[in-house]
């Protein structure tokens, strides 16, 4: 018999999470839901094959997910999983399926939520207790023999086929691969399939496929998988927004905006007036500019500082805005006894769930005072990067702490988010619609940063999330477009590969590179 470890591996293997991108509008609302595709067909026609062929070839589109029917196989008793063993029991009527959380998860997904997917085992004939997260898809790809059986499940698709495959065929492959991969043996394989397989496939598989857009053969079927393939394309160029862009083109931008930002005359004014009124007009809370933290500005700002007091620096503003983070979160009444044995009243954290949430890299600089105040938080992370053509930002992984995964502890949760500097507002965006996505409360959302570009994305954001604290040291004045050479460093478009982007006027520089 497999393992677990073996058996979770070959059972999770079609819920892949591939990458994810953005598709949200300026006001934060998703611009679409995802596209998803529902492939039916009898067991072993070959639906796996096609729905791995249809993410192969889309290749650089950024987030596809395959969701398996498998995965909603009922829980099952000691007496049922008995009569699995025996190959007497029934996994191909729709009743062994719990279709409504099929469709609920489905739901969910398609609509840029999060979804905990159950994880089955064929070895064990049993759902397992772990779960598989699945959040950021595109594109969602839904395989079964009754993925286009139910009537709830076939309305969420945009897109249905149907693989069409010759009995004798799937008897063939499902004899090999049951044996090779499910632990089981011939005679068994037969015995189930001529018992259950074939009259459920006669009842509800192939009636079903009269629902499909396309059906496809079983072999040679490279033709239809290219024209499904194309049409995919062609449905998500109508869909595509180039946010990161828009987000830049401040002035066009800042003429929505409710509230008008100041424009200063002196080109480079960091004085506290020009700070304190540019954090008011744009709704963000500025640190109190105390002599100290305008010298730790000061330190930072200076192109002659060294890695080390640059580290030191970063550390210490970090913990000054982390500390005022605090201020934002819930305390109650606490009764303690000293070691005196006096009673006093003091005060505890009454939020039940603090976690922080840091951009790979973008947020490392600002990690270390997070734990120092807040030593045992949960620290999830995400990985936004620029697509290399558009420069949009494209979540390429996505950790985030369990009480974030999960919907009902989400909507609970307070959440610091840690990111560097605010230029395009892009990856700031994101980060926030991703949280909110997962069920996360605007109004518990703190967003903790060195640097805010006062003409940038930054009032994009602000009218996009209003509840959102976000707090800062610094605000400057502007973000330039510059050629970011492959190699590093800035270059002349046209001379040398390289990529769009965005720096902060005057700044603090490449804060990661500096800091790391
Ligand atoms: N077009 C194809 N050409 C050759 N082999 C295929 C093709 N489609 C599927 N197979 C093989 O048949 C077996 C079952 O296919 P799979 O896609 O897992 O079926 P399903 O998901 O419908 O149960 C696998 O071993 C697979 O490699
Ligand atoms: N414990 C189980 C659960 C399901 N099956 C069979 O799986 C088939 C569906 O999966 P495909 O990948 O082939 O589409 C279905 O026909 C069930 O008979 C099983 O054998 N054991």
């Amino acid at each position: 018999m497999a393992t677990v470890h073996e058996t979770l591996e070959a059972s999770t293997r079609k819920n892949t999470i591939l990458k994810s991108h953005d598709r949200y509008n300026e006001s934060g609302a998703p611009l679409c839901d995802a596209f998803v595709i529902g492939i039916a067909g009898g067991s072993a026609s070959g639906k796996t094959h096609v729905a791995h062929e249809i993410v192969r070839q889309l290749g650089a589109i950024p987030s596809v997910v395959i969701m398996s029917q498998d995965s909603f196989y009922k829980w099952n008793s000691p007496e049922q999983i008995a009569l699995a063993f025996a190959n007497e029991k029934d996994f191909d009527h729709p009743d062994s399926l719990d279709l409504d959380l099929f469709a609920k998860c489905l739901r969910d997904l398609k609509r840029n939520r999060q979804t905990n997917v159950p994880v089955y085992s064929f070895s064990l004939h049993q759902r397992l207790d772990e779960t598989q997260y699945l959040y950021g898809a595109a594109i969602i790809i839904v395989e079964g023999i009754l993925a286009l059986h139910d009537s709830e499940l076939r309305n969420l698709y945009d897109l249905k086929l149907f693989v069409q495959c010759d009995s004798d065929l799937m008897l063939a492959r499902r004899i090999r691969r049951d044996v090779a991969e499910r632990g089981r043996d011939v005679n068994g394989v037969i015995d189930q399939y001529l018992r259950f397989v074939k009259p459920s496939f006669d009842n509800f598989v192939q009636p079903s496929s009269r629902y499909a857009d396309v059906i496809l053969p079983p072999k040679e079927n490279m033709e239809g998988i290219n024209l499904v393939v194309e049409y995919i394309r062609r449905k998500l160029a109508e869909r595509s927004s180039n946010l990161r862009e828009r987000m830049a083109l401040t002035e066009r931008l800042l003429s929505h905006t409710s509230t008008p930002v100041p424009a200063s005359s002196v080109k480079y004014d960091t004085s506290i007036e020009s700070m304190q009124r540019a954090a008011e007009g744009l709704g963000v809370q500025l640190l109190p500019q105390t002599p100290q933290v305008r010298g730790i500005y000061t330190l930072l700002r200076d192109e002659k500082c060294s890695k080390e007091d640059f580290i030191f620096y970063a550390d210490r503003l970090a913990t000054i805005l982390v500390e005022k983070a605090m201020e934002a979160l819930p305390f109650e009444k606490s009764e303690t006894t000293t070691p005196v044995e006096e009673r006093v009243v003091g005060q505890r954290l009454a939020a039940k769930e603090v976690c922080g949430v840091t951009i790979i890299r973008w947020g490392g600089p600002l990690e270390r005072g997070l734990q120092r105040v807040l030593r045992d938080i949960p620290l999830g992370s995400l990985l936004i990067q620029p697509e290399p053509n558009t420069s949009e930002p494209l979540l390429m992984h996505c950790m985030l702490p369990a009480c974030v995964r999960e919907r009902h502890r989400a909507e609970e949760a307070w959440v610091i988010v840690l990111g560097s500097q605010i230029g395009t507002g892009s990856t700031a965006f994101m980060t926030i619609r991703i949280l909110l996505d997962h069920g996360v409360r605007e109004d518990r959302i703190i967003f903790l940063t060195f640097l805010i570009a006062r003409v940038g994305g930054i009032a994009v954001v602000r009218r996009a999330f209003p509840k959102v604290r976000i707090i800062t040291g610094a605000v400057d004045n502007e973000v330039k477009e510059i050629w970011r050479m492959d190699g590093g460093g800035e270059g002349v478009k046209g001379q040398g590969k390289g990529r769009k982007d965005w720096k902060i006027e005057p700044g603090l520089g490449d804060i990661e590179s500096r800091y790391f």
